[in-house]
């Protein structure tokens, strides 16, 4: 039995996530923890809201609250979101909770006493008129690149160069729009990164099994030169800096957030202390394999940065082993975007359609080789082919067939014949590259392989037509009708990780209520017995079907919509 560590990307606080957030880190990372629970692996998986930064700050002054209390509130909104998209964290954390603010000190401590932070006086902008320095997002302007005017001092959105407050051209503050901005030198701490060039150089050629698009970026990252990091912020909302001097002065969120992983193991021990032990899966963990999931543009932070500050602190911490990263799921042709309310969020998505469907076609169209386009078209089109007619018609077909026949109990007669054997090569083949894809953390293979095993069953059980049998031998009837419950089981079972809930409904109505229904390892045995208690309950309508010109409706909704 392995003892996996799963981390999704913490989700940022200003506001509900969208379909992109979703799919690019939440849901391949609760669909991966759920198959290792499956294969009967120790797993933990682990999660948090990302707190400290400008957009937290500028959010909460939009929405007239403490930045505090913003944050708490809307903790309390995701949290509730990805329950209902059943989302199977252990533990669902906060980075700006007391416990990240003691592990982010004591990374600080530790990289401070081996020399690998530098003080160093930059030339920030100030605004008299806020009487404070405003860092990051807090300045607005025309970016020197493309000529965009609203590019804010991290980022242009437009040309998505990355920016510094000071190159932008006119600028004005975001608080006040004040625009009689200075310059004016401030203290900050860097991260000697170019100090632990070898070391990481030797980390990341000790790594494996990364898709191809995360070691790139890798790569470029260490073969452009590693470059000293500024860890700190002239804020009030974060982690402060423990040095005299640096009263009124917070650590970056980069710097805090992903230690936020570590933070979140001490929030789950400490519910449970004398059963759980955080060490265990951070200290000298040698026995832990640890997997992130995120989106691309989050793969620096997560390949060089956060494995510098643990490497840098020269204890054993535990770093990753394999870092999953996709590509972008873009909006019907162009970008999902938060502050521009493009794309459907994450609380609109419930209202449409049930979570199943959505982590159906998320996964199923995983942006593993490239981006993919999220259309309503699509989307309808699928889940109806997918999830209606072939999961949910053979789930229908084969226990109404057994409730109106056999009145709902599982019937015993009958012998499996050539066609069952087949049937069982067939579907060791399709189980077998199933766990291969999971294992290779390939989403889309696995939902592709899901789905040839509801094929399969469906042509089999087609071929065979127990419903005609019955008239002429009701013995093979029978046979073939219980290699169809089987098969019903079988097809649940494999769903599982990626509609847990109808997956979860369906073994029901079979008699099996396991909290983690296992994956069968080989058909033979799994074809041919009889469930718990021999009855099957008649199932209710799985998926309704979304009717013609639904998708079209939704298209034009969101066209203008806003979050
Ligand atoms: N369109 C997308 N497709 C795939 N992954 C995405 C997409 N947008 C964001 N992500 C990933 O979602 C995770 C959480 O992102 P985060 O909450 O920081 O939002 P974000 O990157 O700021 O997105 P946005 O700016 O659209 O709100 C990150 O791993 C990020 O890479
Ligand atoms: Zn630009």
């Amino acid at each position: 039995m392995a003892k996996v560590l799963i981390t999704s990307a913490l989700p940022y606080i200003n506001g509900v996530k969208h379909l992109g957030n979703l799919a690019g880190s939440l849901l391949p990372a609760d669909i991966h923890a759920r198959f290792r629970r499956q294969i009967g692996d120790e797993v933990l998986f682990l999660c948090a809201t990302d707190e400290h930064g400008t957009p937290a700050e500028l959010a909460a002054a939009a929405a007239g609250l403490d930045v505090a209390a913003y944050c708490a509130r809307q903790h309390d909104v995701q949290a509730e979101i990805y329950r209902r998209f059943a989302l199977s964290f252990d533990h669902f954390d906060r980075s700006s909770g007391p416990r990240n603010h003691a592990l982010t000190r004591h990374f600080f401590e530790r990289l401070d006493a081996r020399g690998l932070i530098e003080e160093r006086v930059l030339s920030q902008v100030y605004s008299p008129t806020d009487g404070r320095f405003l860092p990051d997002r807090y300045v607005i302007g025309t970016c020197p690149h493309c000529g965009h005017g609203g590019a804010r001092g991290d980022q242009c959105e437009a040309c998505t160069r990355p920016l510094d407050p000071t190159d932008l051209i006119a600028p004005r503050s975001a608080l006040s729009g004040a625009a009689d901005l200075e310059h004016r030198p401030t203290r900050h701490l860097f991260l000697r990164q170019s100090a632990l060039v070898d070391v990481l150089e030797r980390w990341l050629g000790s790594r494996s099994g990364w898709p191809p698009l995360v070691t790139a970026i890798a790569r470029k990252w260490l073969d452009e030169g590693l470059r000293d990091r500024c860890i700190t912020r002239d804020l009030s909302w974060g982690v402060p800096v423990p040095r005299p001097g640096y009263e009124g002065k917070v650590f970056y969120v980069w710097f805090d957030a992903p230690i936020a992983y570590i933070a979140a193991t001490q929030g789950w021990a400490d519910a449970d202390p004398a059963r759980r032990d955080w060490r265990a899966w951070w200290w000298a963990a040698e026995d832990v394999e640890y997997l992130q999931f995120l989106g691309k543009d989050n793969v620096p932070f997560h390949a060089v940065s956060f494995p510098c500050t643990l490497l840098g602190s020269g204890e054993p911490w535990k770093t990753v082993d394999v870092i999953k990263g996709v590509n972008w799921l873009t909006y019907e042709g162009g970008k999902f975007s938060t502050s521009e309310g493009r794309g459907v969020f994450l609380d609109r998505a419930l209202e449409l359609a049930p979570a199943d469907s959505w982590r159906w076609w998320l996964a199923a169209n995983a942006p593993e080789g490239g981006d993919t386009d999220f259309s309503f078209q699509r989307f309808a089109a699928e889940v109806n082919h997918d999830l209606a007619d072939s999961f949910g018609n053979l789930v229908h077909r084969v226990l109404s067939f057994v409730a109106a026949r056999h009145g709902g109990l599982v019937p015993e007669a009958g012998e499996p014949a050539e066609p069952e054997h087949r049937l069982a090569l067939a579907l060791d083949r399709h189980l077998a590259a199933l766990r291969g894809h999971h294992r290779a953390l390939a989403l889309r293979r696995a939902a592709e392989e899901v789905r040839a095993i509801w094929r399969l069953a469906n042509t089999y059980l087609a071929a065979e037509a127990p419903w005609t049998v019955i008239r002429t031998d009701p013995d093979r009837a029978a046979a073939v009708l219980r290699a169809g419950v089987n098969l019903v089981r079988i097809a649940a079972a494999v769903a599982w990780p990626f509609i847990p809930d109808a997956a979860g409904r369906v073994l029901r109505l079979l008699g099996v209520d396991d909290a983690v229904p296992a994956l069968p390892e080989t058909s033979a045995a799994a074809l041919n017995r009889t469930v718990p208690g021999g009855r099957v309950a008649a199932p209710p309508i799985l998926f309704a079907k979304f009717p013609p010109g639904w998708a079209e409706v939704q298209s034009r909704t969101f066209a203008g919509a806003s979050p």
